[in-house]
C-alpha cells in the first residue's frame, strides 16, 4: 500500500509554470491589436502582462502602445482577443521541461491534483486536454470560474473543496504573485518556479521554496515536510 502523503492536495498555475504560453497568448494579442490598427507588443512585454487574466492582458496590449483602449470597448475587445487565442493550436513544445513526467510522477504517488489559473476555464480545459495533460487534473478553476480570480484565496478553496482536501494538507505551484498571495491568504505553503513570468525577482515573492526545474518539485515538497 501507498505510504498516505503528507500534501495529497496540489494546485498549480498554468501560465509561465506548466506552459511557456507567452508566444501563443502574443501571437492572439497582436492580431487583436493589428485588427485595430495598433502597433504589436513584444515577447517580453506579454511576459510582464500575463498573470492578471484576459481583460488585464487586452487593456495592457492596447496601453503599451500609448493610446489605451476606453473602458467602454474593452468587453468586446476581450471577446475577440479570447476568439483568436482560442484559434492558436496548442503547441506541445510549450510544455516547460519535465512537466508531464513530474505530473505523472505524482499523481502515481497518490497526489490529486488542481489547476488554478486566471486564465478563463473554457481555454484552460481545451489547452489542458490538447496537450495531453487533461487527464492529471481532477479539478480545474479558471480566472472567470469564481467571482474573484488570484490573489484571492477563493479559487484555491474552491478547487480543493473538489479535490476533498483542506489547506492544510495542501500545496500551490506557481510563477507570480498573484499565486504567492492566493496561497497565503488560503493559508497553504508555496513553491515558485524560478523560470516563469514573475515581474520581480522571484526570490522577493515570498515563496516557501523556489525551484529552478519543474522536475525538482517532489524533492522540495519533501522538504516541506515538518
Ligand atoms: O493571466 C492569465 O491569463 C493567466 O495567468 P496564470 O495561468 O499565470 O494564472
Ligand atoms: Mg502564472
Amino acid at each position: 500500500m501507498r505510504a498516505p502523503t503528507r500534501f495529497p492536495a496540489l494546485l498549480f498555475d498554468f501560465d509561465g509554470t506548466l506552459i511557456d504560453s507567452a508566444p501563443e497568448i502574443g501571437f492572439a494579442l497582436n492580431g487583436l491589436l493589428a485588427e485595430r490598427g495598433r502597433p504589436p507588443v513584444t515577447e517580453a512585454q506579454i511576459r510582464q502582462f500575463v498573470g492578471d487574466g484576459a481583460a488585464k492582458l487586452v487593456e495592457r496590449g492596447f496601453a503599451a502602445g500609448g493610446d489605451p483602449l476606453p473602458e467602454e470597448e474593452l468587453p468586446v475587445a476581450v471577446r475577440r482577443y479570447l476568439a483568436l487565442y482560442a484559434e492558436v493550436p496548442a503547441v506541445p513544445g510549450s510544455i516547460y521541461p519535465g512537466v508531464p513526467e513530474t505530473l505523472e510522477r505524482l499523481v502515481a504517488a497518490g497526489h490529486r491534483l488542481g489547476l488554478c489559473t486566471n486564465k478563463p476555464e473554457g481555454i484552460s480545459r481545451t489547452l489542458l486536454r490538447d496537450l495531453g495533460l487533461g487527464p492529471r487534473f481532477a479539478a480545474v478553476v479558471g480566472g472567470d470560474t469564481l467571482p474573484r480570480r488570484k490573489p484571492s484565496p477563493d479559487p484555491l478553496l474552491h478547487a480543493l473543496e473538489t479535490l476533498g482536501h483542506g489547506a492544510d494538507r495542501a500545496v500551490m505551484v506557481g510563477d507570480n504573485g498573484n499565486d504567492v498571495k492566493a496561497a497565503r491568504a488560503a493559508g497553504m505553503p508555496v513553491i515558485a518556479v524560478s523560470y516563469g513570468y514573475p515581474r520581480m525577482p522571484v526570490v522577493e515573492l515570498g515563496a516557501d521554496r523556489v525551484i529552478d526545474l519543474f522536475a525538482h518539485l517532489p524533492e522540495a515538497l519533501e522538504s516541506l515536510v515538518d
